[in-house]
C-alpha cells in the first residue's frame, strides 16, 4: 500500500530536519577538530627542544631548520632538482592573499597550503551554494550555507595544519583592500568580476605587490602575473578602459567546466610559488591561454609597461584607490544585478502569472535551448532571445499575434533577457498585451514552488 501524500510530506520534512541537524553536527565537530589540532600544535611548539626522555646527546638537531614533519611532508618537493631546502624555507616564510574562494580560489589555496606556505589569507563575502560544488572542491554538501572562507579554512587545515590561515568574510573594496593586501607578499586574483580586477590591480601597484591573475569561463582559461619585475605590465597597461557592461559574461550566466577552473587555479598556485621562491620562469610579461575544449595551451607575449599607464607609470594619475563600481559601471558582487529596463506596469510578477494561467495566453521562454532543456514551466515554448531580436517570432507565432486579445508572456532565468525581449516585441506590436515575468524562473522557485530547480 502506498503512503498517503500528507505522510510523505511529513516524512520528507523530518528527513530534511535530520539532515540539517547532522550537517550542523558535522560543522561543529569540524570546528572542535580544528581547535584540538591548534592546541596540539601549541603543545608541540612549547615542547620543542625538550628531549622527551631521550638523553640530550641522542637528540638529533633539525637539519637546515626544517622539522622532521616538514621533511616527511614535503619530501617529494624537497628532492626536486632546483627546489630543495632553500625554496621550501622561502615558501614557509612567505604569505599569500587569495581573493575569491570560488572555482579558482579553491584549487590555488589547496596547492599553496599543501606545498608548505607559511601564511594564507582567504577573502570572500559569499556563502557556499550547491551550484558551487561541481568546481569549488574545498566546499562540500556539509558546508552549504556556511561562509566560503570558513568552509575552505576547515578543509585546508585538514590538508596541512601547519599553515596559518586568516579569513576575511568581506567584499574586498577600495575601503579595505590596501590595509589587507599590505600584510601579504603575493596576491592571487581568483575573483570573477571586472570591478575587483581593476581594484586589485591598482591596490597591488600601489602596494608594490605581484598579482597572479586567473580567469575561467566555459571551456577557456587565462593566466598571467601582473606588475612583477621592471618591465612587466599591470592590468591597466593592457586594458586602460573597462569593457562595456553588456560585453561581460560571468560563470553564473555563461557556465564553466569545473576542471577548467581546476587547471587555472592550480597554475595560479604554481606561479605564486615561483614568485615566492624565485624558482623557475614566471608568466610575467606573458599570457597563458588554455582552450580546454580542444586541449590547446597558447602562450602569448604581452606588451611592456605602458609609459602613460594611469597607475603604474612614473607619473601616475591614480595614487589612491577610486570608486571602481562607478569606473566600470558594474557591480563587484552578485547582488543588485537586476536590469531595470521596463516600468513596473509593463511587467507582471509570478503571482499575477499564476492568476492568469487558466486564461488563454502564450508563454515564451527566451533562454537558450540547452537551458530550456534543463527545466521549464508547463506549456512554455522556447524562442531564444537572439531569435526574438531577429524577429523570428513574427513568423513562428503568426496566429497568436493575429489574435490581438491573446496576452503574450515572456520568461527567462532571472528576468533580465525577458525584459529585453518584451521591449523589442512591444516596439513591433504596440497594441498587443506583452509582459515579462519579474525575476523569471528564480522568482518562480522562491515564491511559488521551491521544488522547481534553479541553476
Ligand atoms: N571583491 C570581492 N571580494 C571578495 N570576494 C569576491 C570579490 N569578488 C568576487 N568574489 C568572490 O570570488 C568568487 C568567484 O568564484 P566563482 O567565479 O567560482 O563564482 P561564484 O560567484 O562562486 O559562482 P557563480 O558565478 O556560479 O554564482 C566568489 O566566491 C565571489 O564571492
Ligand atoms: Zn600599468
Amino acid at each position: 500500500m502506498s503512503t498517503a501524500p500528507e505522510n510523505q510530506v511529513d516524512e520528507l520534512a523530518t528527513l530534511r530536519e535530520e539532515i540539517e541537524t547532522l550537517r550542523q553536527n558535522l560543522v561543529d565537530k569540524n570546528r572542535q577538530l580544528q581547535d584540538l589540532q591548534a592546541a596540539q600544535r601549541a603543545t608541540a611548539a612549547a615542547n620543542n627542544g625538550a628531549n622527551n626522555g631521550v638523553p640530550a646527546n641522542f637528540s638529533t638537531p633539525h637539519v637546515n631548520d626544517l622539522t622532521k614533519d616538514e621533511i616527511e611532508r614535503y619530501s617529494r618537493q624537497l628532492i626536486l632538482p632546483g627546489f630543495g631546502v632553500t625554496a621550501q624555507t622561502k615558501l614557509r616564510n612567505s604569505s599569500f592573499l587569495i581573493v575569491g574562494m570560488g572555482g579558482l580560489g579553491c584549487p590555488s589555496s589547496q596547492y599553496l597550503v599543501a606545498a608548505g606556505s607559511g601564511r594564507i589569507g582567504l577573502v570572500d563575502y559569499d556563502l557556499v551554494d550547491r551550484s558551487n560544488l561541481h568546481r569549488q572542491t574545498l566546499h562540500t554538501e556539509c558546508t552549504i550555507g556556511l561562509p566560503k572562507v570558513e568552509s575552505a579554512k576547515s578543509a585546508l587545515l585538514q590538508i596541512n595544519p601547519n599553515c596559518e590561515i586568516i579569513t576575511y568574510k568581506t567584499l574586498l573594496n577600495s575601503g579595505n583592500a590596501l590595509e589587507i593586501i599590505k600584510q601579504y607578499d603575493v596576491i592571487l586574483d581568483c575573483t570573477d568580476n571586472v570591478v575587483t580586477r581593476y581594484m586589485l590591480n591598482d591596490a597591488c601597484v600601489l602596494q608594490h605587490k605581484p598579482l597572479v591573475s586567473g580567469s575561467a569561463l566555459q571551456f577557456d582559461g587565462q593566466l598571467t602575473v601582473y606588475h612583477y619585475g621592471e618591465i612587466c605590465p599591470c592590468y591597466r597597461c593592457l586594458f586602460p578602459v573597462p569593457p562595456p557592461p553588456q560585453a561581460v559574461t560571468n560563470c553564473g550566466d555563461g557556465g564553466v567546466m569545473g576542471a577548467i577552473t581546476g587547471v587555472i587555479g592550480s597554475m595560479q598556485a604554481l606561479e605564486a610559488i615561483k614568485v615566492a621562491t624565485g624558482v623557475g620562469e614566471t608568466l610575467a610579461g606573458r599570457l597563458l591561454i588554455f582552450d580546454g575544449a580542444n586541449g590547446i595551451f597558447r602562450n602569448i607575449k604581452l606588451r611592456g609597461r605602458r609609459s602613460d599607464c594611469k597607475v603604474c607609470s612614473t607619473n601616475p594619475m591614480i595614487t589612491q584607490l577610486i570608486d571602481y563600481e562607478f569606473f566600470c559601471s558594474m557591480h563587484a558582487s552578485d547582488d543588485n544585478q537586476a536590469l531595470q529596463l521596463l516600468s513596473p506596469e509593463e511587467r507582471i510578477d509570478v503571482r499575477q502569472y499564476i492568476d492568469m494561467r487558466s486564461e488563454p495566453h502564450l508563454l515564451i521562454d527566451v533562454r537558450p535551448p540547452n537551458e530550456f532543456e534543463i527545466c521549464r514551466l508547463p506549456s512554455s515554448v522556447n524562442m531564444p532571445l537572439k531569435d526574438v531580436l531577429d524577429n523570428k517570432f513574427v513568423e513562428e507565432f503568426q496566429n497568436e499575434l493575429d489574435d490581438k486579445k491573446l496576452p503574450i508572456i515572456l520568461v527567462c532565468r532571472r528576468g533580465n533577457d525577458s525584459q529585453i525581449a518584451a521591449q523589442h516585441m512591444c516596439n513591433k506590436y504596440p497594441s498587443h498585451t506583452i509582459r515579462d515575468i519579474v525575476g523569471g524562473l528564480y522568482a518562480w522557485h522562491y515564491q511559488i514552488d521551491n521544488e522547481f530547480p534553479i541553476y
